[in-house]
């Protein structure tokens, strides 16, 4: 397993926003979490991230726990993150946003780098052939040059996809990745994450309310109301489930069978 999640419990003052959540993760999977407002998604993801420090329970990385470890430290580790809301720099250009993504794999000192010699040369070099592979995969050639605060809200967030894809993550965390999106924006973004799986094999894990793209694209599922783990399963295996249709009671989940 990529990922193991044992046992995490995390707590703000009297509200249990994760209680004993376990699950894990195969390597190349597109694993989707879901559940109704204030389930828990995001306190996971940022349990993942280093964001929030667990109260109990452990992270596995490869099989390396992570629970206590920094933000730095687990994106050094591999771990980026797509951010719900839009986190570019909007004055510099697609290029320098990938670019910047790519600056914790250049690990020369700062004398290198004012130098601009040997090691510190060519990890630039191959930092600027890595975001130009990116910028091609994600489409992204033709707006390379143009500033990302002049970018219609669809191609701000392929820009941030790029960005996370530049750290070459071994984990991508994709959070709400179509939020706000129109339909054609939505189905853009959904082939941009199957060809990362079919092409990269990036272990993803994705945190949606649209179901009908959860259960479209997911190889499994995980399903949380009120902190606890409700369902595990494939996208059929969840939608039948008796827990999830309860949570969702009239809602989303019904929608999309
Ligand atoms: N920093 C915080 N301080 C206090 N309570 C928090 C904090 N972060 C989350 N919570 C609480 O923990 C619970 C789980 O929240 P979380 O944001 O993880 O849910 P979610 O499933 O991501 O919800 P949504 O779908 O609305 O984004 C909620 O009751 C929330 O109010």
């Amino acid at each position: 397993m990529m990922l193991e999640v044992n046992d995490l419990s995390l707590r703000f003052g009297g509200t249990q926003a994760l209680d004993g959540v376990s699950f894990a993760v195969e390597k190349s999977e597109l694993f989707a979490i879901i559940g109704p407002n204030g389930a828990g998604k995001t306190s996971i993801f940022n349990c993942l991230s280093g964001v929030y420090r667990p109260q109990s329970g452990a992270i596995l990385l490869d099989g390396t726990r992570i629970t206590a470890t920094r933000p730095d430290g687990i994106a050094r580790l591999g771990v980026a993150r797509m951010f719900q809301n839009i986190e570019l720099f909007d004055n510099l250009t697609v290029l320098d946003n990938i670019m910047l993504g790519r600056h914790i794999h250049l690990r020369y000192s700062a004398l290198e780098a004012a130098l601009r010699l040997g090691r510190a040369r060519r990890a630039e070099l191959a930092a600027r052939r890595f975001a130009e592979e990116i910028l091609d995969f994600l489409d992204l050639q033709a707006v390379r040059r143009h500033p990302v605060g002049m970018l219609p809200y669809g191609m701000k967030k392929r820009v941030e996809l790029a960005r996370a894809l530049a750290m070459e993550p071994r984990l991508l965390l994709l959070d709400e990745p179509v939020a706000g999106m129109n339909t054609e924006e939505t189905e853009d973004m959904a082939r941009a994450i199957l060809d990362i799986r079919a092409e990269l094999s990036t272990t993803m894990i994705m945190v949606e309310h649209d179901m009908r793209l959860v259960m479209d694209l997911a190889d499994r599922v995980l399903v949380l109301d009120f902190g606890r783990r409700i369902a595990l399963g494939t996208p059929r295996e969840v939608q039948q489930d008796e827990a999830v249709l309860r949570a969702y009671l009239g809602g989303a989940a019904e929608e999309a069978t």
